[in-house]
């Protein structure tokens, strides 16, 4: 069985692990045998203090390999800050984002890789070589794609762009965005692989990963969109929201900023055009769509076991809604 899930950091990189449980835990050949291909958002990606990072990708490697740090959710486990301490004595800007010493080792071989001419596909797997995460994780372009936010915050409500990080890190999402835009996403190619896993699928999952900054730019790199309709595979995701809010960091910032509102049915839409199964807790609204299959779920990934359950239920739903196409 093949199955390709589109993700974000923190929330696509646990629930990925959930479902490499649920897989290798099932007594069913065609699911502890399956083969799962991860597209990685790389529009957070940023660069500072020289160092090429990929904050979503790492999220997955480092989650995925056993050395993320469990209580962040980002970087490595048990790291310590000795280069960040130095460039804060230095006064090195951005004194906000801070990078651990060992996690600055997986930026310099990325950085060092991509000057020396290999593309992000190539350097991504490298250092999968080292994490083993038990996928194949593909970056969803080679090309530099960057979200950037535009905050009406200057004098006058004068608009200023910000890269996404600043706003999310330094500012907390706290000042209203007026736009969201994965600039260069237009231009992208997606990169290799990347479409053949979408098409080539049994079944597809969207993590609950954040639908605007997340999965929303994996979706605006040409091509993709139009592989998740064209797809044989059925399309499932899980809801990021429960009862108006967020499972976990702020997307509703991230929804307002687009005027969708902060509901699973809302998000459902953002999805309307491939999705056919949608999962979503106990006490939300349905998204009122023929066609599309809701089950609710206990959707907070608050254990191991939790998480792997729900993994299990969206590929239950998957695999059933396979298996309703065939039968027609
Ligand atoms: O809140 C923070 N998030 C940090 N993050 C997380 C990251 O900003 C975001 O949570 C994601 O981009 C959103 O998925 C890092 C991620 C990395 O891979 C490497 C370094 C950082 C540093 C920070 C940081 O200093 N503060």
């Amino acid at each position: 069985m093949r199955i390709t899930a589109l993700a974000g950091g923190v929330g696509g990189a646990r629930f990925l692990r959930g479902l490499l449980a649920h897989l290798a835990a099932s007594p069913d050949p065609g699911r502890s045998g399956a083969d799962v291909t991860v597209v990685g958002n790389t529009a957070d990606d940023v660069t500072f203090h020289g160092l090429r990072i990929s904050p979503d990708l790492d999220s997955v490697m480092y989650t995925l390999g056993g050395g993320i740090d469990e209580a962040r959710g980002w970087g490595r486990a048990q790291e310590t800050s000795g280069v960040a301490d130095e460039l804060a004595a230095y006064g090195a800007e951005p004194s906000w984002f801070t990078l651990g010493d060992k996690d600055i080792a997986t930026h310099l071989v990325r950085t060092r890789m991509l000057a020396e001419g290999a593309t992000l596909s190539e350097v991504t797997a490298r250092l999968c070589e080292r994490w083993r995460p038990g996928v194949r994780l593909l970056p969803m372009t080679d090309d530099v794609v960057q979200t950037h936010v535009d905050l009406a915050d200057g004098p006058g409500g004068a608009v200023r762009r910000v890269h996404f990080q600043e706003w999310w890190v330094r500012l907390h999402a706290a000042v209203p965005a007026v736009r969201i835009e994965a600039v260069g996403a237009e231009r992208a190619t997606p990169a290799p692989g990347v479409l053949d896993a979408l098409r080539e699928a049994d079944v597809v999952v969207l993590p609950p990963s954040n639908p605007v900054v997340s999965i929303g730019a994996v979706l605006q790199v040409p091509g993709v969109r139009q592989a998740l309709v064209e797809t044989t595979a059925p399309v499932v995701g899980v809801s990021p929201v429960i009862a108006g809010a967020p499972v976990r960091g702020m997307a509703d910032a991230c929804l307002a900023a687009v005027g969708v509102p902060t509901t699973a049915a809302a998000v459902a839409g953002l999805y309307a055009d491939f999705l056919d199964g949608w999962l979503i807790a106990e006490g939300d609204e349905a998204p009122a769509r023929p066609g599309l299959v809701v089950r609710r779920r206990p959707l907070l990934m608050s254990s191991p076991a939790a998480t792997a359950d729900l993994a299990g239920a969206a590929l239950d739903l998957g695999l059933e809604l396979a298996g309703r196409e065939r039968a027609a």
